[in-house]
């Protein structure tokens, strides 16, 4: 395929995602299997043009006067992707397979800067009604944390310390130019790669079929690392889901000790199975809700682990299209849930254990002010500082910058280059 049949196919798959409400990953496979023809390196640029118009909706519809679907990702190759009024109009005129030639407002628009400065939101790539919410955790910095929100993510993969070591995992990685994570002490990353550029395939290394790493952001790396669950201890994973943190916990662990995976929802835990098997996790008990409960671990953990449901606002890099999907309601319902799972999870922790909660969005409301909500309802937790854990077990990380009095904290994509998540310590102290 040319670039013009590829812009035509990431409309159409673009219209197909915002008219029909369908997951982009899906309407991408749909079009791929509809449309035998595209190799590989077709569906990776068409998939490219997809998801970065989905990160730049905003500011990209506002410079073109129009957010369709065209308009987006004709503005994404040539302002984005930096290819040029000249290379668009040459792709879209020599090409029978492109979308239609410009028109004069879209070559007005491509050329010139507009008239107007757009609206904060635009400009943060942000919906508008989280605008306020924006600014009122980050103030000055809302824009640009916007705007780190709406680039591309690395690859991050976490070392499974049972089985390997950094040293080794980056060694058998260094084909695809994965370098050490400056944060995590067990974290690789393979940056991401701009325009056309196609993120190598990991789960297809031996490392990872070996056990050796795991796909994990580095935030998500650093949150159980804050943790400090250790050897020995009784750990309950409340919100374990597919187990991604449940890993990192039992590597802290160094498979001793107790280690429980719970999860509401049980077709959520039926990938953990698997996982814990290839990373050699022992001493790990997974509570179904259909058949188990957790009566007996009432009172009895070092620590509780907490990776709350959320509405995911710190990783649109990701999940870009959740961005624009997302609804008042949405976080509401989400608050509810967080308060309940913060209610129920505390009830594990033994008297002097540690309880973490954990969520991966930049929104106060789903963070500090349910850390602050925690506290004012159970008298017998108190705030232990999660930055003063970071300067004594990672004096070479350079320190956050968004950090409550408490000492709880949040990354951000602008200001740790990780995913946004939020982690907040708590111990019970009667
Ligand atoms: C952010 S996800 C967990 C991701 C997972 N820890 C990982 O690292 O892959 C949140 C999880 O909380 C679970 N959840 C929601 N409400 C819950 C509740 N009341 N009790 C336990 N788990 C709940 C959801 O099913 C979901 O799997």
């Amino acid at each position: 395929m040319k670039d013009g049949g590829r812009l035509a196919a990431a409309i159409e798959v673009l219209t197909e995602v915002e008219t029909r409400h369908r997951p982009v990953q899906l309407a991408l496979k749909d079009w791929g299997s509809a449309h035998r023809f595209a190799g590989s390196g077709d569906r990776t640029v068409i998939g490219n043009l997809v998801f970065d118009a989905l990160r730049n909706k905003a500011s990209l519809g506002a410079r073109m006067n129009d957010g369709s679907a065209r308009a987006v990702v004709l503005a994404t190759y040539c302002l984005g992707w930096g290819k040029g009024l000249q290379a668009l109009s040459d792709v879209l005129e020599q090409d029978h397979h492109a979308p239609a030639a410009l028109s004069p407002d879209e070559i007005a628009c491509l050329s010139q800067e507009p008239d107007s400065t757009p609206s904060p939101f635009e400009q943060a790539d942000i919906p508008e009604w989280l605008w306020p919410h924006f600014e009122t955790v980050f103030g000055e910095s809302a824009i640009e944390e916007g705007q780190a929100l709406a680039t591309r993510a690395p690859v991050d993969m976490r070392t499974n310390t049972l089985k390997s070591d950094r040293d080794k995992v980056l060694k058998r990685l260094a084909h695809t130019g994965a370098k050490a994570t400056p944060l995590s002490p067990v974290g690789a990353r393979i940056e991401a790669k701009p325009d056309l550029g196609r993120m190598p395939h990991v789960q297809a290394e031996e490392g990872y079929r070996k056990g050796w790493f795991e796909l994990q952001d580095e935030a998500s790396q650093l949150a159980a690392h804050l943790a400090q669950a250790k050897p020995g201890e009784q750990v309950l994973d409340f919100c374990a889901g597919g187990g991604g943190k449940t890993l990192a916990l039992a590597a802290s662990m160094q498979n001793k000790g107790q280690l429980y995976a719970y999860d509401a929802d049980r077709l959520r835990l039926a990938p953990i199975h698997e996982r814990l098997q290839r990373a050699s996790v022992r001493n790990i008990q997974v509570k179904d809700p259909a058949t188990s409960s957790l009566d007996d671990l009432v009172d009895q953990m070092d620590l509780v682990f907490i990776d709350a449901p959320c509405t995911g606002t710190g990783v649109w890099r990701r999940r870009p299209d959740s961005k624009w999907k997302l609804a008042e309601k949405a976080l509401q319902d989400r608050i509810e849930d967080q308060r309940r799972v913060l209610e129920s999870a505390s009830r594990y922790v033994k008297p002097g254990g540690r309880l973490a909660y954990a969520t991966c969005s930049v929104l106060r409301e789903e963070n500090q002010a349910q850390a602050d909500w925690f506290l004012e309802q159970n008298p017998s937790f108190q705030s232990v500082s999660a930055l003063d854990i970071w300067k004594t077990t990672l004096p070479d990380a350079r320190l956050p910058k968004y950090v409550s009095d408490r000492g709880d904290i949040l990354l951000t994509p602008g200001s740790t280059q990780t995913d946004g998540f939020f982690i907040a310590l708590f111990q019970r102290v009667q």
